[in-house]
Formats: structure tokens, sequence, C-alpha cells
């Protein structure tokens, strides 16, 4: 893959004029930056969050810059005509506005990823180049149209091989550095035909392990962003992962792709305010999970709206009013109509109801009442205890948190609500008052919210406010753009959001993370097999455009109420409305392990898609067998110790992943300490440390350059998705430390 010493220095010519153009823009971004700085930090409030805008904006700027340095270009195309084009991680102009790098998601970069020998597209040669730091170390030459090729004089000895493979290995061979890396200068046919796949409706990425779903996942959001700007900065794009501790090994590819603002998130954070640090049964939450959820808690709000079986008489004044059952059923009927959440057509209740009360008190009254003085008698009401106490039974505010609080630790309120659950089930949902919410929860309190809804007059006058304030702002931010000629930066709705005089200044990411009705412009759901039918309930409250990239493998899940089959899960939630790709190559783990994983999943009778390795890797599949139960951890220890110093070589670079079910990972860390090892603890794995020790559900999505599987026929016992998941993290080598018979076709 070298290329001859000519053609390297042709390109390390137009590479470095790439970095001083980089350069130039970065020391442009850091001037402005300054200068906005310097200005006097005093000024009226307006000024002052103007200043903050621009500084925010500026900042955003040289943060995007600095993120592009690693493989600033990474390819060329040589067109029919004559043009050569240089793709990269993001577009640079010169001054003149001549293009001299292709942003890889702008249309005049798909050729790279798309053309073939058999469809050229225009395309007579792609080059990859290879490059340490800013130094072009090599280059790669598929030539598409060989006619062309040799018709224009180019020599073919300058060619430095044929096959468009050897970027590809490179990349996969690199070993691991417990943080995901972005794919930008590899990304093959299939996933670039996803990932440029058009923004509207639901797609669904379906693909077996290491097929590159969360790599294609995070190009498309990318992609996305980059060619609807407009839409998708002002309203966010969500992406939601399996658990915090996967949410940081991807955290940095969306940087490095020059992209900042998307907001991530485990669908037990999808509620502000609200943190499920419980921890319950798989069984409990598959039962919180399931889709009659939703009418149970809609039934458990409907039951919060009563009529009293006996009349109350109140005194007042020395008269006396009575709140009658069927007045009370008429003003539920009436409020119901409004088809409003509960904590707003309560309003319309109670309105109601004194009305009715104050005309018995006018009733009894000698006189003629004006009507001012009907509105004082409406507020006496309003304010006397007995009745703030018999219309409250009738039709109590509540809160989310209160509702369910109230199922779980009143089993005659979860009888009345939940008659579609066995007595068994519903026992399994008791708690106490104070424990702690779980992630299966969340999507209940978001339903109950949804249902709720909260008294809204205050909010929705400041929501008028609100929007005429918005407008001049949105104006101004307009006129401030064109004057200083940055609108292609950012556009005046956004700078306006960050003009906002009121309160710190917040991104879109920000403000759309704190706000539980927040609607999306686009959803990302990774590892989505594990999303129950009322989590996805929850999600897709916020994605109103039914937008979305769920990403996932059916063959991998472990939640009991995750999916099996995208149909019978998607289709109750999107109306049949999604469409499926499929990707097939494995681009991680060693073909012979990967086949063994294959054999222990078709016999487990899991939903396997058929899919090829990329990798050949020798001596990938070990198996060692432990004595007996008692030796099985210590053995495992040794072999992950032994392991780890394998792949971690003299820099202590390689990853190593111990993996078994979590009744013996207490014991597993501890082995390792005895070692003189220190993995990491805690509910967010470290993964920059050389060696962890992890669960299958933890391990979900990850990747290690080796990995020590415990006893998989424990694992296999808890789930068969999880054997398929521990099997398939490594790169390199895969050792299975068993006592008991191994399940079958792993050693086959
Ligand atoms: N085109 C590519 N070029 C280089 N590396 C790639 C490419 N596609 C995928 N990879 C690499 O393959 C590995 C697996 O990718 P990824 O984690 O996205 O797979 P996945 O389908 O999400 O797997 P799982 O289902 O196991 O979570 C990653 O290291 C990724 O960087």
């Amino acid at each position: 893959m070298a290329g001859s010493d000519r053609e390297l220095d042709g390109e390390q010519r137009v590479v470095d004029g790439l970095y001083a153009r980089l350069d130039e823009l970065r020391a442009q971004a850091r001037r402005r930056l300054a200068d906005v700085r310097r200005q006097r930090p005093s000024g009226s409030p307006q000024n002052r969050s103007e200043r903050d805008a621009f500084a925010t904006l500026y900042e955003d700027r040289v943060a995007q810059l600095e993120a592009v340095e690693d493989r600033l270009a990474f390819g060329r195309l040589d067109l029919v005509e004559g043009e050569r084009r240089y793709i990269g991680r993001i577009g640079l102009n010169d001054d003149e506005q001549t293009p001299l790098l292709t942003d890889w998601r702008a249309p005049a970069a798909q050729a790279f990823y798309r053309a073939t020998s058999a469809r050229p597209d225009g395309v007579v040669r792609r080059r990859h180049l290879v490059t340490a730091g800013r130094r072009v170390t090599g280059v790669e030459d598929d030539v598409l149209d060989l006619d062309a090729f040799t018709a224009a004089g180019a020599d073919p000895d300058s060619l430095s091989g044929l096959s468009g493979e050897g970027a590809l290995l490179a990349a996969l061979a690199a070993g691991r550095t417990g943080r995901m890396g972005d794919i930008v200068a590899t990304i093959q046919a299939e996933q670039d035909a996803i990932i440029r796949s058009e923004l509207s409706g639901a797609l669904v990425v379906q693909g077996g392990p290491g097929t590159g779903k969360t790599a294609v996942a995070l190009h498309r959001a990318a992609y996305l962003l980059y060619n609807h700007r407009r839409l998708l900065e002002r309203s966010g794009v969500l992406l939601v992962g399996p658990s915090r501790t996967f949410l940081r090994y991807i955290d940095q590819v969306l940087p490095s792709l020059g992209e900042t603002g998307v907001v991530t998130a485990t669908v037990a954070e999808l509620v502000p305010g609200v943190e499920a640090r419980g921890v319950e049964d798989d069984a409990v939450a598959a039962v919180k999970g399931r889709a009659v959820m939703a009418r149970v808690v809609a039934r458990a709000v409907r039951q919060r709206q009563r009529v009293p079986a006996e009349p109350v008489r109140v005194r007042i004044d020395g008269r006396t009013v009575v709140v009658r059952p069927d007045d009370v059923a008429a003003a539920i009927a009436r409020a119901r109509r409004q088809h409003k959440p509960h904590n707003q057509a309560r309003v319309t209740f109670v309105r109601d109801m004194l009305s009715r009360l104050a005309e018995q008190y006018v009733q009894q009254l000698a006189w003629d009442v004006p009507a001012e003085d009907r509105a004082e008698i409406v507020e006496d009401l309003r304010t006397t205890r007995e009745i703030r106490i018999a219309l409250n039974l009738a039709w109590m505010p509540l809160t989310p948190q209160g509702l369910l609080t109230d199922l779980y630790t009143k089993p005659h309120r979860l009888e009345a609500a939940a008659p579609e659950l066995s007595p068994a089930e519903r026992r399994s949902l008791a708690r106490p008052a104070d424990a702690p919410w779980t992630p299966a929860d969340v999507p209940l309190l978001d339903e109950a919210a949804e249902l709720l809804g909260e008294d809204d007059q205050a909010a929705r006058a400041q929501a008028r406010a609100d929007a005429e304030r918005r407008t001049a702002e949105v104006e101004y931010a307009r006129n401030v753009l064109r004057s200083t000629g940055a609108d292609d930066m950012v556009s005046a709705e956004v700078l306006a959001d960050r003009f906002a005089s009121t309160g710190p200044r917040l991104t879109t990411a920000e403000r759309a993370a704190a706000d539980r009705t927040w609607a999306y412009g686009h959803v990302v759901v990774d590892e989505a097999q594990e999303l129950s039918p009322m989590a996805w309930r929850a999600l897709l409250r916020r994605v109103p455009t039914r937008s979305l990239t769920i990403v996932g493998d059916v063959a991998q899940t472990s939640a009991a109420a995750g999916a099996h089959d995208w149909a019978r899960t998607l289709d109750p939630v999107l109306r049949g409305s999604w469409r499926v790709a499929e990707l097939t190559v494995n681009y991680r783990t060693p073909r012979t392990v990967a086949e063994a994983a294959q054999r222990v999943a078709r016999a487990a009778r899991l939903p396997l898609t058929p899919q090829t390795s990329a990798r050949e890797v020798p001596d990938a599949l070990r198996l060692t067998r432990a004595a007996d139960d008692a030796a099985l951890v210590p053995t495992a220890a040794a072999a992950a110790h032994a392991l780890a110093t394998e792949v971690g070589g003299e820099a202590g670079a390689g990853r190593t992943a111990v993996i078994a079910v979590g009744a013996r990972t207490a014991a597993l860390l501890e082995a390792l300490r005895g070692l003189g090892r220190t993995p990491p603890t805690g509910d967010v794995v470290d993964l920059d440390a050389p060696l962890v020790v992890l669960t299958p559900t933890q391990a979900k999505g990850l990747e290690f350059d080796a990995v020590v599987l415990v006893e998989p026929a424990e694992v296999l016992a808890a789930s068969g998705g999880d054997l398929y998941v521990a099997m398939t993290r490594p790169t390199r080598v895969l050792e299975v430390v068993h006592s008991r018979p191994l399940p079958t076709g792993l050693a086959d």
C-alpha cells in the first residue's frame, strides 16, 4: 500500500496545503473569539447575552476545527473529465471560495463510497490516502475505469495495487482504545446507502454483531445534520443508547465528524428530573414494559376522577351547599369531553362545580346578586376547606410520581387499574413508597405525565409573551448575521436562541434535554431490540414526525420485554410505516469466533441475520477447561491476566474484558485483584482501563481486543441473546473458560 515516492510527494504537497488552510481558519476563528471576549463585559443584559452568543459560536467553531485534525483528508477521486477531488472530514475552500476539500457528506463525495468498476459513476480512479499525523505514508488505488485511466495517458505502474481492501483491513486490525473511532475513510457501499438514506420515515437497520450498525447510525446522524442543518439544528437530534457506559464508548465519534450538538440519553434518562437508579428483576421490568400498561396507567388516571357515594353538605356563612353526586357526575362528564390531560381538565371540572354550588348559595339569598358579587361568592366557595377536600376527592390534582407510587403501594388501586395482570404479576410490582425509580418505571412515568399534563394557564400566557419577544430577537439576529458575514455558520433562529436574555445561555441540546415534551427532528436508537413496548411509546412521543433511525439485532436481545421480531414490535407503534435495511459483513469478530457464535445462536434458535466475516485472525478461539466449579474463577482470572498482558503489549494499549453472569463478577474482580490487576468497578464502567469485568448486558455494543468468556452454559441459561453478545465482542481472541459442558455449537 506504499505507492511510489513521487506519488507520495505529490500527495504530501496537497495535504500540506490542506492543513495550512485548516490552520489559517483556526487562527481566524480564535482571533474572532478573542475580539468578542475583549469587548467590555458591561452594557445592557441584551448586549451581554449577544456577546455570549457570539463567543459560543466561535468557541464551537474552534472546537470543530480542532476535532478534524486526524485524517483531515483521506481520499481522492479522479473523474473522467480530468477533475481531481479530495475528500475529507470537512469541506474547505480557499479565500476565493474555490473548493480545496470536499466534505464526505456532500453529494460530490458519494462516488468515493459507492462507485464500483461495474458502475464507475464517472470515476476513473479512487485513491485512499493513508496518513500518520500530517504525513502521507501511503496511497491505495482502485482503478474503476481502466480504459479511461490509460487513455488519459496515466502510467499503470503508478498504481499501488488494484484492491480496495488495504485501508479497510488496516483499520480493522488496529488495536482498540476503549473508545469507538469513526469509519469515515472506509465506509463500505452497503453502509453508505444506509447513511445517506432520506431523512423522513423510520429506517430500521438490522444486522448481526460487528456489522457496523453503531458506526453507521452515528455517521448517519452526522450526515443528516449536514444535509438538513437548518431543520435539525433547531429541533435537535436525540441518540438513545442502552447504557451510560455505551454512550461514553461512542461519545467521541460525532465530535470527530465535526458535530457536537446531539443529545444522548438512555431510555431511563428520558424524563427530566427523574433519576432511575433502582434495580429490579428482568421479569418485573418485563411486566412494566408491556403494551397493556398504557391502558393500566390511563385507567388509573380515570379512577382518580370519582363520583362520591353520598352528598357532602358544607355550611358556609350560615347557609348550606351540597356537593351532590349527580352534579359531580355531570361535571366530570363535561370536563372529560374536552379530551384534555387530567390536570388541565380538572380546571374545567372545578369551575363547573363551583358555579353549581354558587347557584345553590344564591338561591338561598333573599336578593338579586349582581355578577361581580357572584365572582366573590365563587371565590369564597373555592377557598372553603371542606369544599376543596370534596372537589379534590372527586378530581385529585396528580403528579406522575404520585400516581405510580399509589399503584405500587396500594394493592386495591393496582387491582382496580390492572385487571389484565395476574395476581402474582401485580404482587411483583409492589414496592415501598420511598424505593428508587427503576429504568422500567421511566416510560410509565412518561405515560402518566402525558395523561396528567400540567395546569397550563400560566404556561400559555408565558408562551404568548415569549413568542412576541422571539420574533423580535430572530429579526435582530438576522441583521447581526448579515452585517458580520457569519450567516453560513449558524441560522438566525439558533443565534436568537442563544441571545435569550433570560437565564443562562443554552444550546438546543441543553434545552431539549431539559424538556420532557421537546419534539426532536430526528431520533437515532441503538441496540433498539432492548426497548419494551412502553419504551417505544415514550420515545415516539419525542418524534412526532416519525423520522427515526432504529438500529439493532433481534438475535442479541436480552431484555425479557425486548424485540425478537421487528414487525411485531414496530407495527403496533409505527402502523407499518417503516423500512428495513440489512448489514451483512462482520468487521469486528475473527472468522472462527464469528462462526462459532452463529452456530451457538442457531442452536439456541435465535432469529439470525446471515453474515460473513471480514477478518481472519489465527488462533482466535481458545477453549480452557477448569477442573471443577471451584477452579472456574481462578482459571478465568489467570487467563484474563495472561491475555491482557498478551494484547496489551509494551505500551499497554490493548483492551481485555472478562464477561460472566452477574453472580460471578464479584469473585472475578477479587481474583484479579489477587493477581495485581485493578479492574474498575461502578455503574459506569471505565473503558479506558486495560482490563474490565462485565456482564453480557453491560458488554452490549462494546468491543475489546480480547475477551474471556466465563462458563458459557451459565450465560446461555440466562438468555441465548446474551451468549451471542458475549461471544462476538473480541476483535482478536475469544478465550472460553468452562467447567460445565460447552453449549451446542461452540466447540464444533
Ligand atoms: N466500514 C468500516 N470501516 C472500518 N471499520 C468498520 C467499518 N464498519 C464497521 N467497522 C468497525 O467494526 C466494528 C463494529 O462496528 P459496530 O460496533 O458499529 O457494530 P455493530 O453492528 O453495532 O455491533 P453490535 O451489534 O455487536 O453492537 C467497529 O470497530 C467499527 O469501527
